[in-house]
């Protein structure tokens, strides 16, 4: 059987005349917890997108939950991948804000993957997942609140509901932390940890700071110039070592209760 959530084997991704990403090789399998470090302009969007389905690669071959883009209805495969992302360049939020969406409203068009909601097709079962969901990231209280006029700790939380509400086999993350306030970080790193309970989601989350990778993460990537510069365990990967070749100054790293910490080396 095979247990893969996400492989890429070669993938480049060239626009304008250059690589914004560049022979890429990574396999996600079930269950596991990626994380994506690397500097500005690495190309961990980018790559990211290709897994979202969102950009196709100019030359590889991605597969996302066994299936090969190019070769597949993407609004069926697009049902089972959860995707979370404060940029419009992968969410496009702006039908919402216009429409005057609650937060309960953002969470149910993750029911149809939509930008607008489609409210024929969320019935009473829709509405107490969507319910549960808010509540089960700490946002009981929110349903009714307009989303636009929710903090960003608050949307950043409603986002990642609105991602579940389809129960995706692979959720994906792009700098869900941006913006947020260390209580709300930590309330969204805590939620991010929890879902690691969830048997065989994958997840991948691209993120600026060590601090914020959560403690259940299994493995990680590190990209730099828009390829990648190591890839594999945790323990492995997010060493002092490979985290100064990847951000070019020499960086000590410390690690407590599974909880990553970087400084100046
Ligand atoms: N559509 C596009 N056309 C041209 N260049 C692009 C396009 N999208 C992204 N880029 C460029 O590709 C490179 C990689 O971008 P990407 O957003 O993937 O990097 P990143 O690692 O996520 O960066 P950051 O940490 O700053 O968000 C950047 O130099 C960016 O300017």
């Amino acid at each position: 059987m095979n247990d893969s959530a996400l492989e890429l084997h070669g993938v480049s991704v060239r626009a304008v005349g250059r690589a914004l990403v560049s022979d890429v090789d990574l396999t996600v399998r079930k269950g596991e917890h990626w994380v994506v470090l690397g500097p500005n302009g690495a190309g961990k969007t980018t790559m990211l997108s290709v897994a979202a389905t969102v950009r196709h690669p100019t030359s590889g071959t991605a597969r996302v939950l066994g299936k090969q883009l190019g070769k597949v209805d993407l609004r069926e495969l697009r049902r089972h991948i959860g995707l979370v992302a404060a940029s419009q360049r992968l969410v496009d939020e702006s039908l919402l804000e216009e429409e005057g969406a609650t937060a309960k409203t953002v969470v149910l068009t993750g029911h149809t993957g939509t930008s607008a909601p489609l409210w024929e097709q969320y019935g009473p079962a829709e509405h107490a997942k969507a319910e549960g969901l808010l509540a089960d990231l700490g946002c009981k209280d929110l349903a009714d609140r307009l989303f636009v006029v929710c903090s960003q700790g608050e949307r950043a939380r409603v986002r990642v509901a609105r991602a579940l509400m389809a129960d995706p086999e692979i959720l994906l993350l792009d700098e869900p932390f941006a913006g947020l306030d260390l209580p709300a970080r930590e309330d969204l790193i805590e939620a991010l940890e929890e879902l690691a309970a969830r048997p065989g989601l994958a997840t991948v989350l691209v993120t600026h700071h060590l601090e914020e990778v959560p403690a259940t993460t299994t493995h990680a990537l590190l990209m730099r110039d828009a390829r990648v510069l190591a890839g594999g365990p945790v323990d492995e990967t997010l060493t002092g070592e490979l985290l100064s070749e990847c951000f070019g100054r020499p960086l000590r790293i410390d690690r407590h209760d599974g909880r990553f910490y970087a400084r100046r080396g």
